[in-house]
């Protein structure tokens, strides 16, 4: 048995720590295990993330190791490298999946009956080795896939056209990466279509414009670590908005990764595409409409990400 109240967070370095504080903001959760190779990290992330809980809702954290994790209905996997400066998220795909070889294993030992959130990077690929390496059913192992870079849409979207980036409505689908792309022919401002929307307020985005913005987003992540050396707040907040939406079984439409077979023309392949996340996971894999150029791209975007995983 599973407790929704319980998750576990298994690698606590910048993106762990920042999914574990955002977590603890949200209230969802009444306990929360971290696990990281570096016990001390573990420690001293759960120390500090305790000392803020009289300013929420309680919640015990304490680092744990694997068996800690029995009963949690959600394990975040956020154990990793990370992209250094010039590397893309591919580029790490060796150093990872040898890590989600030993972790995977662990977990289900453990626990095989919570929902598995991949995060790390190469995030599709991972998703899937974590499929393939636990055993558990697909709606239960869900990779953050382009969540994150729909939200940076959203945001630089809703900042051009001045409206709130919560009534702008479009898609990053794919790989969470290089190959990823934007679903502009249903991308809409709370129902009006975009071209609509931009013609009736005097304003107009041309085809230039729209790749700029989605070129802008592609590539966000590399100017961050460029800058910064690593991106923790905007996935830590995209993993708060996941586990909300399963945690309270809201049913909402986000673009998670996981086990695509039989839509858009794609077959055994994960990557993120609008999904129904409630309790049980993902419940349903939706079929957007996408014209012509999209679904070539989608199932260029699924061909690149093929190639990787032929090579481990
Ligand atoms: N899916 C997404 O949208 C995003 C994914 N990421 C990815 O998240 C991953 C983590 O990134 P950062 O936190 O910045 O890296 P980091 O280097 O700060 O943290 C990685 C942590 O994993 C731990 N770790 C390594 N091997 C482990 C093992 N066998 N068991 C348990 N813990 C282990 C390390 O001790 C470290 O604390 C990277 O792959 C990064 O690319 C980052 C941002 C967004
Ligand atoms: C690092 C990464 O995957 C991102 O910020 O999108």
């Amino acid at each position: 048995m599973t407790d929704m109240h319980k998750c576990a967070v298994v690698g606590c370095g910048f993106v762990g720590a920042s999914c574990a504080f955002s977590l603890v903001e949200s209230g969802l959760f009444s306990e929360m295990v971290l696990i990281d190779v570096n016990k001390e990290k573990a420690e001293g992330e759960a120390m500090d993330l305790s000392h803020g809980v009289p300013f929420t809702r309680p919640i015990e954290v304490y680092a744990g190791d694997y068996p800690d994790l029995e009963g949690a209905g959600i394990i975040i996997i956020a154990a990793g490298a990370n992209q250094k400066p010039g590397e893309t998220r591919i580029d790490l795909v060796h150093k990872n999946i040898k890590i989600f070889q030993q972790i995977v294993p662990q977990i289900t030992k453990y626990n095989s009956e919570g929902i598995l959130l991949v995060v790390t990077n190469p995030v599709d690929i991972l998703t899937y080795a974590t499929l393939q390496i636990s055993g558990l059913p697909r709606a239960r192992v869900i990779g953050s896939g382009t969540v994150l870079d729909t939200a940076r849409l959203k945001y630089l979207l809703g900042r051009r056209l001045g409206v709130d980036p919560r009534g702008v409505h479009a898609f990053i689908i794919g790989e969470h990466g290089d190959s990823e792309l934007a679903v502009w022919s249903s991308a809409n401002i709370s129902g009006v279509d975009l071209s609509e929307f931009c013609s009736a307020g005097g304003m107009k985005l041309t085809a230039e414009e729209l790749d700029t913005l989605y070129r802008e987003v592609r590539d966000s992540a590399y100017e961050i670590i460029d800058k910064k050396g690593a991106t923790y707040y905007g996935i830590a907040m995209s993993v708060r908005r996941i586990c909300e939406s399963i945690v309270r079984d809201e049913r909402s439409i986000l673009p998670v990764s996981s086990l695509i077979t039989g839509h858009y023309g794609l077959t055994d392949i994960c990557m993120g595409v609008p999904s129904i996340l409630g309790r049980e996971g993902v419940e349903r894999v939706l079929d957007i409409p996408l014209n012509a150029e999209e679904n070539a791209r989608l199932l260029k975007s699924a061909a690149s990400l093929r190639e990787v995983l032929k090579s481990i």
